[in-house]
């Protein structure tokens, strides 16, 4: 290679990885699989060591690929928070080894962790408290995400037993758990939002929220695996781990002491199976050095220490016979194609379907219905199919081509510009969609009618006794043809309408989230419903009133208008509102403009879920009150909100000024 492409490579790999490394720490949302992005990783690295004068100062290869954000605290980290080297084969374990020896010599152990799929936290515990959770960031600096990390069960806010040091950093892997990610990513998909393509990610989304209150509805976990501090009164890793135990931190029951290179890879071996059993995802092996002066001894590179490697397992991969493509109609209308396989054996389960995604995706792989394929299954819950070998084509197989109307109603299948996806529009009577959008209204965060059961709602629509939402509200009329159905007794027939009827206490939120419009989920259902107050001025709204709501977007505000230029959902609307229920809040007797703050100082700081911060300082100002930016003595009133810096908070409270919430000044004003 001529030193004048070698340069242009370089710049085009440094750049590209760094735009994969925003898109995984950054957005959370990867577009290329970490073995493409490991592979090109090291491209770059040999081409640096060749040609080191073209080397970026900046380059992914001498730098944690992580970054910090601008909307939390940022902390330095004590002790940098590096990466780890990696690898996927056992030849560099052994290599690993061999410098490990020559380095230390023969005599030392290694302990063998399972490296979680999560992303790293730094807690900090002074006097046996947590006070500090902080991210990885850069490595040199992190994101400080103490009232987020607060809501995990696992992390002891307080220590138990003894011994531990005054002040001390452990760190450790927050992580969900795959059942968790399932469920909450089906939830995602229904409310039209994007799913995350695999727990990590979710859980990384997670922790930089704005949101404590939506951070703690998604259970996080975290194990911990190292502890830093001064004058620790350990001689080892595997010693810290047993100590850390017994104060309270959760450590993984997975670990093993290991007295050469050959035991560790037993354990790699192992867990090559075993992995399939857990809970969560683990992405492969992490093997370090026991003895913390033979760690220091071998010491860091710029990137990683030198007495810890990873290695990581490949996503399993299987060729199998794709028997047929066949559509699915979701809840919002969106036609997902799946591919239905020949059953079999991959990453511990069997395999019989796989998603094709969209209809980019079949053009792309060009698959076609007869072919053998490759499955992967990896960092993805649902197995993906990655080419198709056409050395095994059958002559004759016919090109796919995407169905052009719904296979569930007939209707002609849309596509929004810039979308993706195909739709079925006809989302007043096509079955799926019905029986999708009344199990969503009657789910628990919606209307929470649990006599009402999915099934229950599948076996009345097949019986013709619903046919939309509104008619749930006229059962208590039918009760007769009711108790002429299966497994349907006096006693459920009676519980399910007195659960219905309970129902109708239901606040506005409630309704309007259970009415399942596009992407408006539980948090845009409870902004809306506090500025439009009633379900009129919502229909009224053009998109500029929409998107002057806080954190709304054209996105949502052009999809809110979409729906209610339905007539057939404004009818429905009109016979919820006959059957009882709730369409409007209250309204807050507030005086918009008043001297009643007159002569009060205030200070906002945190972030609101009913006002941006700009409208409360109109509000509070338009009262008459003076809107101040630092904490003084003299301050009236520190107006907090989710998510405020500790350091402000301790401050406010050693002057003893009063902390009130965005309700509290509210009632000043009535
Ligand atoms: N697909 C993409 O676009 C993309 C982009 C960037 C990075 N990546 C992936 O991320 C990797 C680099 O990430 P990285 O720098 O965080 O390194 P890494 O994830 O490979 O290893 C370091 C991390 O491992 C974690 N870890 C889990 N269990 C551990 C244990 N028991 N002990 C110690 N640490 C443990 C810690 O969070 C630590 O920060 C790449 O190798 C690549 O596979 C992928
Ligand atoms: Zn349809």
């Amino acid at each position: 290679m001529s030193p004048q492409e070698a340069k242009k490579l370089i710049e085009s790999l440094t750049s590209e990885l760094q735009q994969h490394n925003y898109n995984y720490y950054v957005l959370a949302m990867p577009s290329i699989s970490d073995l493409e992005f490991d592979q090109m990783l090291k491209q770059l690295s040999e081409l640096e060591k060749e040609f080191p004068e073209y080397q970026d100062p900046n380059s992914p290869t001498l730098k944690v690929g992580g970054e910090i954000t601008k909307s939390f605290k940022t902390v330095k980290h004590k002790y940098p928070m590096l990466s780890l080297g990696n690898t996927y084969s056992e030849q560099d374990l052994i290599d690993f080894d061999t410098r490990v020896r020559k380095a230390i010599g023969d005599d030392f152990e290694y302990v063998c962790e399972l490296k979680f799929d999560g992303l790293s936290m730094s807690l900090t515990y002074n006097n046996g408290k947590l006070s500090q959770a902080v991210t990885r960031g850069d490595g040199t600096k992190g994101d400080d995400v103490t009232t987020n990390i607060k809501t995990i069960k696992t992390i002891p806010h307080k220590l138990k037993g003894m011994g531990y040091p005054e002040e001390f950093e452990i760190r450790g892997e927050v992580f969900m758990h795959r059942a968790a990610f399932e469920k909450l990513n089906a939830e995602r998909e229904e409310n039209g939002e994007q799913p995350f393509a695999n727990p990590r990610n979710f859980a990384s989304g997670t922790v930089k929220m704005q949101d404590s209150g939506e951070v703690a509805k998604r259970p996080l976990d975290c194990f911990l695996y190292f502890l830093y501090g001064n004058n620790l009164p350990f001689k080892t890793h595997w010693e810290s781990l047993q100590a850390v135990k017994s104060w309270g931190f959760k450590v993984s029951e997975h670990i093993r002491l290991c007295s050469n290179i050959n035991e560790v890879l037993d354990f790699i071996h192992d867990f090559d199976n075993e992995r399939f059993k857990l809970s969560f995802d683990i992405d492969g092996i992490v093997i370090k050095v026991n003895n913390y002066a033979q760690q220091q001894e071998l010491g860091f590179t710029a990137k990683s220490p030198r007495w810890a490697i990873s290695y990581k397992y490949k996503a399993q991969e299987v060729e199998t016979r794709l028997l047929s493509i066949t559509y699915q109609v979701g809840r919002t209308g969106a036609v997902t194609p799946v591919a239905n396989l020949q059953p079999v054996q991959l990453a511990g389960t069997t395999v019989k379907r796989a998603t094709l995604h969209n209809a980019n995706e079949i053009e792309r792989l060009d698959v076609r219905e007869g072919d053998t394929v490759l499955v992967e299954k990896g960092g993805e819950i649902i197995p993906k199919i990655i080419s198709v070998n056409l050395d095994k084509r059958p002559a004759g197989l016919h090109k796919t081509v995407y169905i052009q109307n719904c296979p569930e109603c007939g209707t002609e299948l849309i596509r929004k510009a810039g979308e993706v996806a195909w739709y079925c529009p006809n989302d007043i009577s096509c079955p799926p969609q019905i029986v999708g959008k009344m199990q969503h209204f009657t789910s628990r965060k919606a209307m929470n009618i649990d006599s009402l059961g999915d099934e229950t709602i599948v076996q009345l629509f097949n019986s013709g006794l619903l046919r939309t939402i509104a008619d749930i509200y006229s059962l208590s009329d039918k009760k007769t043809e009711l108790l002429l159905l299966d497994r349907m007794g006096q006693r459920s027939v009676n519980n399910l309408i007195a659960g219905i009827e309970a129902s109708k206490n239901n606040p506005f939120e409630k309704v309007l989230f259970g009415l399942g419009i596009r992407y408006v989920g539980e948090t845009v259902a409870k902004k809306l419903v506090q500025h439009f107050k009633n379900i009129d001025r919502l229909i009224a709204a053009n998109t500029e009133e929409l998107v002057a709501v806080n954190e709304i977007g054209t996105r949502i505000a052009e999809s809110v208008i979409d729906y209610f230029a339905e007539p057939a959902h404004i009818y429905q609307i009109e016979q919820l509102k006959a059957a009882g229920l709730q369409f409007e809040i209250e309204e807050k007797e507030i005086v918009f403009e008043s001297d009643k703050l007159e002569g009060k100082t205030f200070l906002i700081s945190g972030v609101f879920a009913q006002f941006g911060r700009a409208e409360l300082k109109d509000l509070i100002e338009a009262n008459g009150g003076k809107i101040v930016s630092s904490i003084s003595a003299k301050l009236n009133f520190l107006v907090a909100g989710d998510n405020m810096g500790p350091a402000k908070l301790k401050k406010a409270t050693d002057l003893s000024i009063p902390i009130i919430t965005d309700n509290e000044l509210l009632e000043m004003l009535k």
